[in-house]
């Protein structure tokens, strides 16, 4: 009985973070700047989207713009280094991401900032992650994305053709090298009728 409830468990917690390594596939960019992806990172993404949207203690920030206070268009959440994160599934995110980039990054990754896009009118505005040691150094952030399917772009800063990234349900994207400080990225609204998505973007310590 007990070895039937305990399987039973497991088919109800049906989120499976799948392995990275060879499945994870890299596209250079100019000035050293690279991307990963991998998608279908996370099986039963559903489960997790919907646990998200309900435990996590979403805000919407407020910016000053000129002499106005304006809404960001979409909601964010914040869990600093040390913070128990809003669902186990995505500690054991971090933690395999920490695994693989081990060599290449030199540090865990111990931060994760959430994002909820409510519809195609939330968006970010194209932007380099560069608070922190970030703005001089080479780092990586690693963004996981449940939900409906958005398009992250990327463009370097200097100038030149953007590179649509497809930031799909389950899928995993990575920004690396000098990214955060060479090019810039943006997640645009879009006119198609689309659902909520939600990224959780992981950082090593000291980069916003
Ligand atoms: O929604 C995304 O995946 C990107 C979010 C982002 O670039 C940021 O919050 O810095
Ligand atoms: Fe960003």
């Amino acid at each position: 009985m007990a070895v039937l409830q305990g399987s039973l468990l497991d088919l109800a917690d049906g989120i499976e973070v799948r392995p990275l390594g060879a499945t994870v596939t890299r596209r250079d960019l100019t000035h050293g700047a690279w991307v990963d992806q991998r998608t279908a990172w996370v099986g039963g993404a559903d489960e997790l989207y919907e646990a998200l949207r309900r435990d996590v203690p979403w805000f919407a920030e407020r910016r000053q713009m000129y002499d106005s206070i304006v809404d960001v268009p979409r909601l964010l959440s914040f869990y600093g280094e040390g913070d128990p994160l809003p669902h186990l599934a995505l500690e054991e995110c971090r933690d395999a991401l920490s695994a693989h980039y081990a060599a290449e990054l030199g540090e865990p990754f111990v931060t994760a900032g959430l994002c909820l896009y409510r519809d195609g009118q939330d968006s970010v505005a194209w932007h380099g992650d560069r608070i922190g040691r970030s703005r001089e150094q080479d780092t990586m952030v690693a963004i996981l994305s449940v939900g409906s399917p958005r398009d992250l772009l990327l463009r370097p800063r200097e100038g030149g053709e953007s590179v649509r990234v497809p930031a799909g349900h389950g899928d995993l994207v990575v920004m690396g090298g000098s990214c955060q400080r060479t090019w810039d990225h943006c997640v645009p609204k879009t006119a198609r009728s689309v659902g909520p998505r939600i990224s959780i973007q992981f950082r090593v310590r000291g980069v916003r």
